[in-house]
């Protein structure tokens, strides 16, 4: 089944300042129309309550919402869907399990690994870097830098393809001139001195 993807993924972040709730509700009245929430460090029970609350959030401004890694919640939530970080994971199972409705994203971080995934069938999406270095996450993984975007069109990818990894506002328009459908971004806003204003100018260099 074939859904609707954004290009403009804003990924919320543990902060000291502010909470994944307002994070996500500056997001959506920035205009971001997906927001996936990334908390890695609550009880099911802490995860739950959150996602409640950005769920309203997110059906008030029209915006998808997606969990990062939860997938076991998923019937739990009223959330579109969910974005799997490991690569190693049997995906197809996931799929089986939340059913053909949910979004389903995934993680490649070479072209090994994104035209398996894409082989695969089973996700809606692909996010593909690290693009450069980023603080919001350890990462070990070769940086794919413009080249490894560019790189693609000597391929056949059709699935939806999000870079990821440290992208900043002044890389987007370059990364969008490789070809890809779109980016993924979280310290680039959250970092920001102005954050809603760095989520419009995203927005205006993509569409
Ligand atoms: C849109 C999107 N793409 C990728 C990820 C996860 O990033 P990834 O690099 O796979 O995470 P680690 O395996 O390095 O933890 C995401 N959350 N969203
Ligand atoms: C989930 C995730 N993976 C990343 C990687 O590089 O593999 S970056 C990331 C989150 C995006 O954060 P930012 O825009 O602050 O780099
Ligand atoms: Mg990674």
């Amino acid at each position: 089944m074939k859904k609707y993807i954004s290009k403009f993924h804003y990924l919320t972040q543990d902060l000291t300042d502010r909470s994944h709730i307002e994070q996500a509700q500056m997001a959506c009245e920035a205009g971001a129309n997906w927001i996936q929430y990334r908390c890695l460090t609550k009880t099911d029970e802490e995860l739950i309550a959150e996602i409640n609350e950005l769920a309203i959030i997110c059906d008030d401004w029209g915006s998808t919402l997606i969990i990062t890694n939860h997938y076991h919640l998923l019937d739990k939530v009223d959330v579109q869907g969910v974005h799997i970080e490991d690569m190693d994971t049997d995906l197809a199972s996931i799929r089986a399990t939340i059913g053909e409705d949910k979004t389903l994203g995934a993680s490649a971080t070479n072209i090994k690994s994104l035209l398996s995934l894409q082989a695969l069938a089973v996700a809606d999406y692909c996010g593909y870097g690290p693009f450069a270095h980023t603080e919001t996450k350890l990462n070990d993984k070769p940086l794919l830098g413009l080249e490894g975007y560019e790189l693609l069109q000597r391929h056949r990818v059709e699935i939806p393809l999000i870079a990821i990894g440290g992208i900043q506002i002044s890389d987007v328009e370059l990364l969008m001139k490789t070809g890809i459908y779109g980016v993924a971004v979280s310290s680039a806003v959250n970092k920001s001195d102005d954050p809603a204003s760095a989520v419009k100018t995203i927005y205006k260099k993509i569409y």
